[in-house]
């Protein structure tokens, strides 16, 4: 073959392959459109269809808003801090009760409630269903907070349930007295406007979640299984409704939490001879942990997205997304990856994207003109759906990668069981209806929660756990959450009780309506 037939030849080939590559990329593209287009995972289930059960409505008077305000501003002004993993305040924790009593007198007296106390200091409340054949279901709240000091700048005292612009001031508004009076005024409501479920509950109300919750929800838990119970759903705090926060997304947006993240502490240890501060070895202690810890903040754990339950959170989102996040959201098949980058540029999303890495002490030195002997530091981590604790203590030794330093778990636990979020999942769905029913122009989408709950002491009593608070989050209510500057609208604590009013009457239906689909079928 002559030269120039040869390069006519490569040239055929080539154009062959670009070609190729041309209808392949303008296929794919076209899929991608038309997904884009059709894509509707929020498909849900008939609202007409939903078993009619004569639900009781809730409009709140006057002299109600100054009773359901006046209760929650005293349950804010009682500091029930749990200060460390053995200190808590059981002085408040006592007033607290006394309060709830008072509080809720009909709850209290009802022949439908049995309440007791659990580890001294917890509330187990047992609400009678006419229809024993009914699974319950079981809420849960907590009645402890994080500490709270007005120097840190606070508008109000944290403790004083201050109002301002219509918002109540305080450590508890949003994380969790909001949840906890919420429910429990729901119900004094349900029993004074004679109400008796047909499905029985539980409510649990633990006092210590912000240290594990190891003598609050975890004895409830025991005492639920020396008496055989199962569940039907959990629900606990968690997830809220966002409205502005996540960044491109038209509208507000409630985030069920189907899961939540594992954790671990992790204690890095380097220990030297001590010595004289005028003859210092070339590295001392606190220089070889300080590379340790840069070396793990410069090499964050792998990018999982679109291997646990936050790739269905942007396929449920990704409609109310404008053009270009709209076609990748729906298009995860294909744009998992880039989303990926995306994400991990803001800490919130950051943390949906993969297993996190924050060095939380850092210990170290005991005088100036001496080299310590011993410096330690302390990583937590809250580890993606598709890690476990051990994974993520083997790339956490590799990373360090220096045998000086010795790396201990402390604590940890895998990530928690995903719960249903498709149209047989009972809690997913109540919960779903109750808050469209309530607040028609939200966008509702499972997600992972990102911190740990009460919620996942409870997993031998139901597989289906929901992280979820219908508490509306604007920019800048984030940092509130254990920060500084607590608060909620006094519209949206109202809304809270409203809402969890619906939800115990929803939860009365006996089975969820058919699927869209088999009614079609029919
Ligand atoms: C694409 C971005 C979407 C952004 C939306 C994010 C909305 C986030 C809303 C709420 C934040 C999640 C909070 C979850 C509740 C956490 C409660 C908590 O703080 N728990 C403690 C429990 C604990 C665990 C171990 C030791 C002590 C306490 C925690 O997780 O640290
Ligand atoms: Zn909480
Ligand atoms: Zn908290």
């Amino acid at each position: 073959m002559t030269e120039s037939g040869s390069k006519l030849r490569i040239f055929k080939i080539l154009k062959i392959i670009i070609s190729s590559l041309l209808i392949t990329v303008l296929l794919l593209f076209t899929i991608a459109a038309i997904r884009t287009l059709s894509l509707d995972v929020n498909a849900g289930l008939q609202l007409a269809h939903w078993e009619k059960t004569n639900n009781k409505s809730l409009v709140i008077d006057h002299h109600q808003r100054e009773e359901l305000l006046a209760n929650f501003k005293e349950a804010i002004r009682i500091p029930t801090v749990s200060f460390s993993n053995t200190e808590i305040n059981t002085t408040a924790l006592l007033e607290f009760d006394r309060f709830l009593r008072k509080a809720f007198p009909t709850v209290f007296s009802s022949s439908l409630v049995h309440h007791e106390l659990v580890g001294n200091y917890s509330h187990l409340f047992w609400v009678k269903g006419s229809q024993p054949e009914l699974v319950p279901y079981m809420l849960l709240a907590h009645i402890d907070v994080v500490p709270a000091s007005e120097s840190d700048g606070w508008e109000a005292p944290p403790f004083s349930a201050k109002e301002i612009d219509g918002f109540i001031y305080g450590r508890g508004t949003i994380d969790d007295k909001n949840s906890l009076m919420g429910i429990l005024q729901a119900l004094e409501y349900l029993l004074l406007k004679g109400y008796a479920p047909r499905r029985g509950f539980y409510i649990g109300l633990g006092h210590d979640e912000e240290i594990n919750g190891l003598n609050g929800a975890m004895n409830i838990v025991r005492v639920l299984k020396q008496r055989g119970v199962q569940l039907l759903f959990v629900m606990d705090e968690g997830l809220t409704i966002s409205d502005g926060i996540i960044p491109g997304l038209e509208g507000p947006a409630a985030l069920i939490g189907l899961s939540e993240k594992g954790q671990a502490a992790v204690k890095l240890s380097v220990s030297v001879a001590p010595g004289h501060a005028s003859m210092p070895p070339r590295e001392t202690s606190i220089g070889i942990l300080a590379t340790a810890v840069k070396r793990l903040e410069d090499n964050p754990m792998p990018r999982l997205f679109g291997y646990g339950p936050e790739g269905d959170t942007f396929e449920h989102l990704a409609h109310k997304f404008s053009f270009p996040l709209k076609f990748i959201m729906s298009n995860l098949w294909l744009f998992s990856p880039l989303l990926s980058r995306i994400l991990e540029r803001k800490p919130v999303s950051n943390a949906f994207v993969r297993t996190t890495t924050a060095v939380t002490f850092f210990n170290a030195g005991v005088k100036i003109n001496v080299i310590p002997s011993l410096a330690e530091a302390y990583v937590n981590l809250r580890i993606h759906s598709a890690q476990s604790v051990e994974e993520v203590l083997d790339i956490i030794k590799d990373t360090v990668g220096d045998q000086r330093v010795k790396v201990e778990l402390v604590y940890g636990f895998d990530p928690l069981p995903i719960s249903g979020a498709d149209e047989k999942a009972f809690g997913f769905q109540i919960i779903k209806k109750t808050v469209l029913d309530l607040f028609p122009t939200v966008t509702v989408a499972p997600a992972i929660c990102v911190g740990n709950t009460d919620s996942r002491h409870f997993i031998d009593l139901t597989k289906n756990i929901y992280r979820f608070s219908p508490a509306w989050f604007k920019p800048g209510d984030l940092e509130r959450f254990h920060g500084i500057n607590e608060r909620i609208s006094t519209k949206n604590y109202e809304e809270m009780i409203v809402f969890y009013f619906n939800l115990i009457q929803n939860c009365d239906i006996r089975k969820l309506p058919e699927p869209h689909s088999s009614v079609h079928e029919l």
